[in-house]
């Protein structure tokens, strides 16, 4: 028999590791947690539980969970991974924007729909239909709210039918990558844009977040007549609005900037990107905090091809800081598997998923050596991986093994989430199983804020 002291030390110990360790509870917080403990329970015994269901069939269950309303109430820190083009929901979008003037839409031969605003008849595009007044469109149709709806399924991968519409990973990314462009002509209108990034940040807001970091790919925006502006200018909204926003919410710090580029581009445009960023972030040094590379990982060129690119502020001794998407994978046997291993060589500030770090031992150990935070996007992973059980998930060996990791909603408009809170559940009631506790939480948003 087992010495029951060394047992009794060796279980404490890997229950204290279990929940992410590290976070002390006061009373009070001892008691809330006993209680969402009881809670937990409770969920898991129920007849469906959510976080081992895709979360388009999950959705209406966690609203009604006390759990998600109580997380819905907690401070959650930051939110440090969301792609601007996906943070404002999809019915702001059709009910607010696309009810605006001079709003014109046209619709693609693979049934999705492109937006501009102009002030005349815009010039026709290539594969889409006639540019059509939405205002007149409108007053043609006798089913409003039908076409509405219609529009609304055009700028979200939401569905009742997550399996049967998307078969594939190649299926969803390619009707995500769909979403983007149908959004895009709403977005890029200047005087949307503003209001679409004031009314982001109130969502987050509301769900109890106080600071957030938003990537982008700084695209130029329009005016009704034509006239364009550029990354500067972008990047000064940014800065104007998050000023605003903070002037008028004295507890929230702020929105940053992370500059993006696909990472299907070519060396030499990547190198392009690299060198505005630099000197975007030279001319902004207070909003725009770093650099990335996004886009479907899997079919994507690896970090490698990139080195060159990648290694021009150290060649030029100048800093700018990455936050590499890597390992968003699971161990694919090609290039991309480099991306961890070289995201950590490359200095990454932080890991955008790391899904595969478990694959990958010796990125694994070094990031948990420098201390890396993780950003782990759970809904994203079931949406875009089609991972619908969430309770193998990673990022719960992860939290075990000292990793700190920070929760984030990737893309809240495409997956139909706002705030964070859906993304805290996921984590809590499903990758965290019967152990996590407050002091989990706790230790989660503190991470995003470190
Ligand atoms: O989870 C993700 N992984 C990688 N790329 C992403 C993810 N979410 C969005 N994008 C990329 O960001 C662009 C918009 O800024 C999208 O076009 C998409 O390719």
């Amino acid at each position: 028999v087992p010495d029951p002291s060394v047992r009794d030390h060796l279980m404490q110990e890997e229950a204290f590791r279990q929940v992410g360790g590290g976070v002390l509870l006061t009373e009070p917080e001892r008691r809330l947690s006993e209680r969402l403990h009881k809670l937990k329970e409770q969920e898991m015994a129920g007849p469906q539980f959510p976080p081992a269901m895709h979360f388009f069939k999950a959705r209406s269950l966690i609203q009604q969970s006390p759990i998600f309303r109580l997380l819905q109430m907690m401070p959650k820190g930051a939110a440090l991974h969301i792609h601007t083009s996906s943070l404002v929901g999809v019915d702001w979008l059709v009910k607010n924007v696309t009810y605006r003037p001079h709003c014109y839409v046209c619709f693609t031969a693979d049934q999705s729909v492109r937006f501009i605003f102009s002030a005349k008849q815009p010039i026709p595009q290539p594969g889409c239909s006639k540019w059509t007044l939405l205002e007149a469109l409108r007053r043609e149709l006798g089913n409003v709210t039908g076409f509405d709806r219609s529009l609304m399924q055009n700028l979200t991968l939401f569905t009742a039918d997550p399996e049967t519409t998307y078969p594939s990973q190649n299926v969803v990314w390619s009707k995500f990558e769909q979403t983007f462009s149908a959004v895009l002509g709403l977005l890029r209108h200047a005087p949307v844009f503003k209001d679409y990034l004031y009314q982001g940040l109130t969502q987050l807001y509301q769900d109890n977040i106080i600071y957030v970091e938003l990537r982008t790919d700084l695209s130029e925006t329009y005016e009704l007549d034509g006239s364009t502006h550029d990354k500067s200018w972008c990047l000064r909204t940014y800065q104007e609005v998050s000023r605003k926003f903070a002037a008028q919410h004295p507890d929230f710090l702020g929105a940053r900037v992370i500059f993006t580029v696909r990472r299907n581009l070519s060396a030499s445009k990547v190198r392009e990107a690299v060198q505005s960023a630099i000197t975007l972030h030279k001319e902004f040094p207070e909003v725009m905090v770093g650099f990335d590379l996004v886009g479907h990982e899997d079919t994507g060129r690896p970090l490698w091809y990139f080195r060159e690119a990648l290694s021009l502020p150290m060649k030029l001794g100048v800093t700018l800081a990455y936050f590499f998407h890597a390992g968003e994978t699971d161990l694919e046997g090609t290039e991309v598997d480099g991306n961890l291993l070289d995201a950590l060589l490359f200095n990454t500030s932080r890991i955008g998923h790391g899904f595969a770090l478990p694959h990958h031992p010796v990125a694994k150990e070094l990031s948990r050596k420098m201390g890396v935070a993780i950003e782990i996007c759970p809904i994203s992973n079931q949406v875009l991986k089609l991972v619908s059980d969430l309770r193998n998930h990673p990022a719960a060996v992860l939290m075990s093994e000292g990793h700190p990791l920070v929760i984030s909603s990737d893309d809240p408009a495409a997956f139909g989430t706002t705030g964070l809170s859906y993304d805290f559940y996921e984590m809590f009631v499903g990758i965290g199983g019967m152990s996590s506790n407050l002091g989990t939480l706790k230790e989660l948003a503190i991470n995003s804020l470190r």
